[in-house]
C-alpha cells in the first residue's frame, strides 16, 4: 500500500458544498488530476511537477493557490493537524483527483483517530478508502477509467453532486443515474458551475422539478477558502 501523498494545500474551513455544507472541516487537497474539466476551479492541482516539491511549512503558508506541494504520509498529516491547531472533527480529502492515491491507510488512520472522513472524487479511478468514508461523487463523463471504474464509483457513492451549466449536463446525469450499478440510496445534488446565473437558474428549476438537492459553492459567496 503506497504511503506517500502529495499535498497541494491543507486548511481548516467550512465545507461549502453538498450534504455536509456548513460543517467545519479540515481540507486535504492532493496534487494531480488527468481529467481536464474545462471549467475546473483547481487547475493548479493538475500537474505534479517534481521541481515544485517544497517543505510542508512553506506549502502550508501559501497565501494564493499555486502548484507547489509537499510529501507526507498519514501519521505525518495527523501530527500536522495537531501542530496547526485544527479543531474540526470532519476531514475532506479532495484535489486534484484524490482517488489517484490509495487512501486506505489515510482514511483508516483518520477514522481511528475519531474523525469523520469524506472524499470528493470524479469516479475516474478506483476508490480505495475505509468503508466508513463518505464518498461524494462528481462524475466526469469523459471517463478516463472506463465504465468499470465509473460503475464502482456510482455504486459506492453516498452523494452524487453533478456540476451543471447546460441542459445536456442534466441529460448526462440522467444517463448515469439510470445505470444498473448506481446506488439507489445516493443523495443527488446539482451544483451550478462557477456561480453563473444561467447555471444557477437551471439547477434551481431542475432540483424543484426532479426533487433533487441544490449544492451551491457557499464558500465562494462568502469569500472563504
Ligand atoms: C475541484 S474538484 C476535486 C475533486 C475531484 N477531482 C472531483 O472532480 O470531484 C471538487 C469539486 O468541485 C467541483 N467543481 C470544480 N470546478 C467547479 C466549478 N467551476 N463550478 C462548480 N463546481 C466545480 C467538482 O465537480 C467537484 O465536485
Ligand atoms: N469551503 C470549501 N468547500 C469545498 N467543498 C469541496 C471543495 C473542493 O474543492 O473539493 C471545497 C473547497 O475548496 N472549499
Ligand atoms: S476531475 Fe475534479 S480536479 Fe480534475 S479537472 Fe475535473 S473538477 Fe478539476
Ligand atoms: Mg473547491
Amino acid at each position: 500500500m503506497s504511503n506517500s501523498l502529495k499535498i497541494n494545500e491543507m486548511f481548516e474551513t467550512i465545507q461549502g458544498e453538498g450534504s455536509f455544507t456548513g460543517v467545519p472541516a479540515i481540507f486535504i487537497r492532493l496534487q494531480g488530476c488527468p481529467v481536464g474539466c474545462p471549467w475546473c476551479d483547481t487547475k493548479h492541482t493538475w500537474e505534479v511537477d517534481p521541481e515544485r516539491e517544497h517543505a510542508a511549512q512553506q506549502v502550508l503558508s501559501k497565501s494564493e493557490p499555486d502548484d507547489s506541494w509537499f510529501s507526507d504520509n498519514a501519521e505525518g498529516l495527523l501530527q500536522l493537524f495537531v501542530s496547526q491547531g485544527y479543531k474540526a472533527r470532519h476531514v475532506v480529502i479532495t484535489g486534484g483527483e484524490p482517488a489517484m492515491y490509495d487512501l486506505r491507510l489515510l482514511t483508516s488512520v483518520l477514522i481511528d483517530a475519531g474523525y469523520s472522513v469524506q472524499i470528493e472524487t470524479s469516479g475516474t479511478f478506483e476508490i480505495l478508502v475505509h468503508d466508513k468514508t463518505w464518498v461524494t461523487l462528481s462524475p466526469k463523463v469523459n471517463m478516463q477509467g472506463g465504465y468499470e471504474i465509473l460503475d464502482q464509483a456510482l455504486a459506492r457513492a453516498d452523494e452524487i453532486k453533478h456540476p451543471v451549466a447546460m441542459a445536456k449536463h442534466i441529460d448526462e446525469l440522467d444517463t448515469l443515474l439510470a445505470r444498473e450499478a448506481t446506488n439507489p440510496g445516493a443523495q443527488v445534488f446539482l451544483q451550478p458551475i462557477s456561480q453563473q446565473k444561467r447555471a444557477t437558474d437551471l439547477a434551481v428549476a431542475t432540483c424543484i422539478e426532479r426533487n433533487w438537492r441544490l449544492s451551491l459553492q457557499t464558500h465562494k459567496y462568502i469569500g472563504i477558502e
